[in-house]
């Protein structure tokens, strides 16, 4: 049967970040499953809201999906080859939804402090462009940044 409700809500954050919405899961994915579709519309400027989806192409998510917050230690990849966020492990519902920033973002309009709370958290999130080839190493990466950082 076709799973309809909606796979993720917004919910108030924890944790303490200036901006302080972030997405749940409503129900139960295993690790690999395909959490949703990525979508959205090409972005005439970046943001912290928009994501890179390659060397020269930013799209404004167009769901929910904009409320996902970076972890250094995430949740979930935001594919931008194959659009699709996928669950990095099993994840019940309640759980929050992260990805890694720099996974997408080359060089991010607005940088911050990263309140993940990880034992492996970078602090400063800012982009590929400025995070070190070890730490990167440790984390998947979209093509487009793959093809930045030759
Ligand atoms: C696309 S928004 C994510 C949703 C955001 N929390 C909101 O309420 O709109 C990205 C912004 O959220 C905040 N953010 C996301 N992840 C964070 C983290 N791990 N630590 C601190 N702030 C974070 C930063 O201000 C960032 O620019």
């Amino acid at each position: 049967m076709v799973d309809t409700k909606p796979p993720f809500k917004v919910s108030q954050s924890d944790k303490n970040i200036a901006r302080s919405l972030r997405l749940v899961a409503t129900r139960e994915f295993k690790e690999g499953d395909i959490i949703s579709k990525i979508e959205g519309k090409p972005a005439s400027d970046i943001c912290y809201h928009t994501v890179q989806v390659d060397e020269d192409k930013h799209i404004e998510l167009t769901n929910d999906l904009t409320y996902c917050n970076h972890s250094c230690e995430p949740t979930t990849i935001l594919d931008t080859t194959r659009m699709v966020v996928v669950a990095l492990k099993d994840l019940k519902e309640g759980d929050e939804l992260t990805f890694f920033y720099p996974s997408s973002e080359w060089d991010m309009a607005e940088s911050f402090n990263c309140a993940c709370g990880s034992s492996q958290c970078i602090h400063v999130v800012k982009g590929a462009k400025y995070t070190a080839p070890e730490v990167l190493s440790r984390y998947f990466i979209n093509e487009h940044i793959r093809k930045q950082l030759e």
